[in-house]
């Protein structure tokens, strides 16, 4: 039997992360993979993207495209998921994903690429996915972040653009956007209900 795939996303500072982790204590290992997605393991493409995306000036880059830097997250996206997600989910685990490629379309669109060349990003993505699709995709909601001292005004625009790709993905598979506004205890209870359905 092959294994499901679950999906976080949302802008910075909306949870994402906490609830992964809690959801990681809650659910049984043997069954569950959790990888902040590409991953930040040492030796790995993801962890080389991830630092090159915060500290480019450590790399020497001086400047880069915003096309140029999610091509770079497309190719560690594309490491892991032929990497490690397709034989976990071959084998049967369920992977729980904190980002997706979303966060291509949502980041690299506010941060002015052009949306036709990052869907064709994404495009090169999605092939290598096959037919593995989220069972369901969390997008994580407030009205502000916790604890970031974010430029409100690109926040809200990232929140914008999340809520718009939600909404045309909920017709290629269920997406959940979930207000995380209460207690972490009342959203996970939401969340897991949703996936046990
Ligand atoms: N329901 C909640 N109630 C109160 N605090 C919360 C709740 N959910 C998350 N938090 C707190 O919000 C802060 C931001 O959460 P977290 O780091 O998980 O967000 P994130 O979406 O993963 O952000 P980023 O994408 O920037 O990593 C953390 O301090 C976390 O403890
Ligand atoms: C996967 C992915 C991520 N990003 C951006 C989104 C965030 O600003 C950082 C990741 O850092 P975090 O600690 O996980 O919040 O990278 C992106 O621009 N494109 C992507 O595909």
């Amino acid at each position: 039997m092959t294994g499901k795939l679950f999906i976080f996303e949302g802008p910075d500072g909306v949870g994402k992360t906490t609830l992964v982790q809690e959801l990681r204590g809650r659910l049984l290992s043997s069954d569950f993979e959790f990888l902040s997605f590409p991953g930040r393991d040492e030796g790995t493409l993801g962890r080389a993207v991830y630092q090159i995306h915060h500290t480019p000036e450590a790399f020497g880059i001086k400047q880069m495209s915003e096309l140029a830097r999610q091509a770079l997250h497309i190719a560690a996206h594309i490491d892991v998921i032929e990497t490690r997600i397709r034989p976990w989910i071959a084998s049967g685990k369920n992977v729980v994903l904190d980002r997706f490629w979303w966060s291509t379309l949502v980041y690299g669109g506010v941060g002015g690429g052009t949306q036709r060349a990052l869907k064709k990003l994404v495009g090169a993505e999605e092939t290598v996915w096959g037919d593995i699709k989220p069972t369901v995709a969390f997008l994580i909601d407030r009205d502000s972040p916790i604890d970031r001292r974010e430029d409100l005004t690109y926040w809200k625009a990232l929140r914008e653009s999340y809520v718009d790709l939600a909404n045309r993905e909920r017709e290629k598979y269920t997406v959940e956007i979930v207000r995380n506004t209460g207690t972490i205890d009342q959203t996970i209870a939401y969340v897991e209900s949703a996936m046990m359905k």
